[in-house]
C-alpha cells in the first residue's frame, strides 16, 4: 500500500520493453538517432503542432528550470503558485538555470492561480523601474500540486492576463496526461491553443522510468533551449534511452491509459475516504492524487498495517489524540489497484 507518490511507482512493463528493443546495435548520440526523430515527429502530431520543438530531458526540475530560462530574463519575474512545485520542491533549480529569477508567487484555491490575483500581483510587480524585478513570465501546473486540474478555459483565463502584460507562459505539466483525461480536451486545446508557449510534457510520473519532453511551440526559442540543455548537463550522450521510453509511452495511446488509471483509482480512493467517519477531503480529487484529513488513529493504524504515504505537511506528528484530524497527500499510479485501495481503506476505517 504506497501512496506517497506517483513517483515511487515501479516503469510500465511496456517502457521496459521499448528500452530492451531500442538496446540493438549502434545508433548516432545525442539525440541524432532515429528514435529521437521519430518521436519528435510523434509528439508535434500529438500537439497538431508541426513548427513545434521537442526535446527531452530525465528529469521534471530540468524540464522546468530549463523552460524558466529560455522564457525570462535573470532580472524577470516568474509568477507561480505559492505551492508550485518550482517554488517548494526544486531547491531553486527555476532561480539558478535563469541566472536569478526571482519567482513571485500568486494564491488561489486548490493550487490553481487565480486571474484576478495574478493580474494584480503583475501589475504590482516593477512599477519602481530600475529598481524592481521586472516582469519576466507566468508558470502553470497541471494537474496541480493539489491534484486540482485547469480546463483548457481556466489556462486561458490566466494567459490572457500574461498577455495583456506581453508575457510568455510554461505550463509545468509533470502529471499533463492526468490533467488532460480529466478535462477531456485534445492536448492542442489545452497547451498553445490556450496560449501556453512551452510544455514540460510530463512522463515519468505517468509510468516512465525517467523521461519528460519540453514542447516548445515557439521555435524561435529553440536553440537557446539546446543550448542551455547541454550547458546545464542534460543532454544525455546515450539519447536513445531516453527517446525510447516516450516512444513506448506514446505508442497505443499507453500514456492516456496509465493516466486515465490512476485517476480512477485516485476517485476509488476519495469516494471511500469520504465514507469514514470523522474523514474529509481537502481538495477536489481531479487528477490522480487524493488529499484529505483523516483521524490520527486512521492514520496509525494504516502505518501498522505496512500503508506508506505522507502527512502533508509532512512534519505533523502520530503522537497525540486519536481523533485529531492529520491531512494526508495519496497519490495514485499507473501500479496502483483496486485491491490496495481496498485493503488501505479497510485498514483507515
Ligand atoms: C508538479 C511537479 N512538477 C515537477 C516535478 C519535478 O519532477 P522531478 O522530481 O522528476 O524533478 C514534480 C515531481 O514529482 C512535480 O510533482
Ligand atoms: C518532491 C515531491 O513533491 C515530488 N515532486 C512528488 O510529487 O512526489
Amino acid at each position: 500500500m504506497n501512496f506517497a507518490s506517483d513517483n515511487t511507482s515501479g516503469a510500465h512493463p511496456a517502457i521496459l520493453e521499448g528500452l530492451m528493443a531500442a538496446n540493438e546495435g549502434h545508433v548516432h548520440s545525442y539525440g541524432d538517432d532515429p528514435i529521437t526523430e521519430g518521436v519528435q515527429a510523434k509528439i508535434r502530431d500529438i500537439f497538431e503542432a508541426p513548427k513545434a520543438r521537442v526535446y527531452l530531458v530525465a528529469t521534471g526540475t530540468a524540464a522546468n528550470a530549463l523552460s524558466c530560462a529560455v522564457l525570462t530574463q535573470p532580472w524577470g519575474a516568474i509568477f507561480c503558485h505559492r505551492n508550485a512545485h518550482i517554488e517548494e520542491d526544486e531547491c531553486g533549480a527555476p532561480e539558478f538555470y535563469t541566472n536569478g529569477s526571482k519567482l513571485v508567487l500568486v494564491d488561489g484555491p486548490d493550487a490553481k492561480m487565480d486571474p484576478d490575483a495574478l493580474a494584480r500581483t503583475i501589475a504590482h510587480t516593477g512599477r519602481g523601474g530600475i529598481h524592481n524585478v521586472q516582469r519576466g513570465m507566468v508558470s502553470i501546473t497541471n494537474s496541480t500540486e493539489a491534484g486540482a486540474v485547469y480546463s483548457p478555459e481556466d489556462v486561458k483565463a490566466l494567459t490572457d492576463v500574461a498577455r495583456r502584460f506581453h508575457l510568455p507562459v510554461h505550463m509545468d505539466g509533470a502529471r499533463f496526461a492526468n490533467a488532460l483525461v480529466s478535462a477531456g480536451c485534445t492536448p492542442a486545446e489545452m497547451t498553445w491553443k490556450a496560449g501556453v508557449d512551452v510544455l514540460s510534457f510530463g512522463g515519468t510520473k505517468n509510468g516512465c522510468m525517467g523521461v519528460e519532453a519540453v514542447v516548445i511551440f515557439d521555435p524561435k526559442r529553440a536553440w537557446e533551449f539546446e543550448l542551455r540543455r547541454k550547458r546545464g548537463g542534460h543532454l544525455f550522450s546515450k539519447h536513445r534511452f531516453l527517446a525510447a521510453q516516450m516512444q513506448a509511452y506514446l505508442a497505443d495511446d499507453l500514456w492516456l491509459k496509465t493516466a486515465r488509471h490512476a485517476n480512477a483509482m485516485a476517485r476509488k480512493l476519495s469516494e471511500g475516504i469520504g465514507q469514514i467517519e470523522g474523514a474529509k477531503l481537502i481538495h477536489p480529487t481531479q487528477a490522480n492524487a487524493v488529499f484529505a484529513a483523516l483521524p490520527r488513529g486512521a492514520h496509525k493504524r494504516a502505518n501498522a498495517a505496512g500503508a506508506y504515504y505522507y502527512l502533508w505537511p509532512f512534519d505533523q506528528s502520530l503522537e497525540g489524540p486519536e481523533d485529531e484530524l492529520l491531512a494526508a497527500r495519496l497519490v495514485c499510479s499507473w501500479a496502483t489497484t483496486p485491491e490496495e485501495i481496498d485493503a488501505f481503506l479497510g485498514h483507515l476505517a
